[in-house]
């Protein structure tokens, strides 16, 4: 066995890197459809009516299976039980489904005029598809973060992390600064940007299954033809002994409040710019495009320097507190001009960059390897909870009961005219709430030494 892994794969760092970049490409492309809708809300107003809170009940579906019937966990062992190939090929089968289902439920017109549950037919199909998408792109995440652990053990796992979600997040940019542009260079078509994104998708699902070909060239070398081994096998006491760690839930629930003022801003920032900062619909998505855009060299920066200087734990903090700030900005009615836009997304990038590029890598340095796969899992069932079903869907619900100051009027059709100040003081508020809970990390940190503040090893 020694031997075997003295020649193991992943000591080529061409291997490597190669593998990284394609399960990165993968997760791109699966981030491209998770935010391909946010810049088409105005569009799926005017042309098919949806309300702003079909809109959230629309972009809360992509954690319904995740959350409601635990596939974040069945996913998790999955993973364990069938190992990366098999369960990735499968998540990347759901992603190009769901987004298919969906692209289909926004072009069809067989559904038009249904009604179910007070909700409009189209709107539940077209979120089961988003939900089922859902599904994929979170089991991809997780694979992918086992994936990148077991090539980079030993060797620049933080950076290669980063890198990851950096990469990751070009999709998110690509989605909302090209989906209107794509909507309008097909004569306003919604269908076109998602379509793009079936195409897309299919190419994340041919590239996974280029890399399972590197996955299993790596068991070979390893002399691992077996699967993986009982030591990694989910057990049901493993939930139990992490829930135990004081600082597990603090990590946790900060995990959940920082991302609920991230992800469903998103979705809505792309309105909020044309709403409060007047700028025209079909570049809705240029500024909110900037924030991923800013995050990308930012992340994989604050990861290398978590791995060289250490600060963890304050870097968490200050990465909420820069959310709270920003968000406040948003709040503020007279704040209202694009510039003002332009650099509090730039600073919610750097906000963007700090917390998850010190959050990821911080959970191996309190919870055991051999629980690291049910604690990541347990981490993005708690942030599907909260920040991609409970606040999208409330912001989309407050949006349309509090906040509807009148009609706007554009050569798509007509629209309510929203007054944002009451959804960006919630987003302002999960902030000072993630800054609370960053401090209590830090504390913990500092009763329990769990090494947050510290260089990475080795
Ligand atoms: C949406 C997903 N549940 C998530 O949390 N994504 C993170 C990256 C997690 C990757 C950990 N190696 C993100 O910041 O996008």
């Amino acid at each position: 066995m020694t031997e075997a892994l003295s020649k193991s794969l992943r000591h080529s760092a061409a291997a490597r890197w190669i593998s990284l970049a394609i399960v990165s490409f993968s997760m791109l492309c699966g981030y491209y459809v998770a935010d391909v809708a946010s810049p088409l809300k105005p569009l799926l107003e005017q042309q098919l009516k949806w309300t702003s809170a079909e809109y959230g009940f629309f972009t809360g579906a992509y954690a319904w299976f995740n959350v409601a019937m635990f596939m974040l966990i069945i996913g998790g062992i999955l993973l364990d039980k069938l190992g990366a190939r098999l369960t990735g090929i499968l998540a990347c089968i759901l992603m190009v489904a769901g987004c298919t289902l969906k692209w289909w439920a926004v072009t069809t017109h067989v559904l038009d005029g249904g009604m179910f549950f007070g909700t409009k037919t189209q709107v539940w199909v077209a979120a089961l598809g988003y939900a089922v998408f859902g599904v994929g792109i979170e089991i991809v995440g997780v694979t992918a973060t086992k994936v990148i652990a077991r090539w980079f053990k030993g060797y620049e796992i933080a950076l290669a992390m980063g890198l990851q979600v950096g990469t990751a997040r070009i999709g998110t940019s690509l989605a909302v600064g090209l989906g209107g542009p794509i909507a309008e260079k097909f004569h306003q078509s919604i269908g076109a940007p998602i379509l793009v994104g079936v195409v897309l998708l299919s190419f994340g699902l041919v590239a996974y299954i280029i890399y399972c070909a590197m996955d299993r060239r790596l068991d070979e070398t390893e002399g691992l033809m077996e699967g993986p081994s009982e030591e990694d096998a989910f057990r049901l006491s493993d939930i139990a002994d992490i829930l135990r760690i004081r600082g597990f839930w603090y990590v946790t629930i900060l995990c959940a409040l920082f991302y609920s003022g991230v992800f469903p801003f998103i979705k809505y920032a792309p309105d909020l710019m044309v709403q409060k900062f007047g700028v025209r619909e079909n570049l809705a998505g240029s500024i909110p495009s900037i924030l991923p855009i800013a995050a990308i060299p930012l992340t994989w920066f604050f990861g290398w320097y978590y791995d060289k200087k250490g600060k963890g734990a304050t870097l968490m903090v200050l990465g909420s507190l820069l959310l709270v700030a920003v968000h406040f900005v948003f709040a503020v009615p007279f704040l209202n001009s694009w510039v003002v836009a332009l650099v509090a997304t730039i600073f919610l990038g750097f906000a963007f960059a700090l917390v998850p590029s010190a959050m990821w890598p911080s959970i191996p340095r309190f919870i055991p390897h051999r629980q690291l796969g049910t604690a990541y899992g347990l981490i993005f069932w708690t942030q599907n909870l909260l920040a991609l079903w409970v606040v999208p869907y409330l912001i989309g619900w407050v949006l349309d009961k509090y906040c509807i100051v009148g009609t706007r009027v554009s050569q798509a059709g007509t629209s309510p005219a929203y007054n944002y100040g009451l959804p960006m003081a919630i987003f302002t508020v999960l902030g000072v709430l993630a800054v609370v809970f960053g401090l209590l990390l830090k504390a913990e940190d500092k009763a329990k030494g769990f090494g947050l503040e510290l260089p990475s090893r080795g």
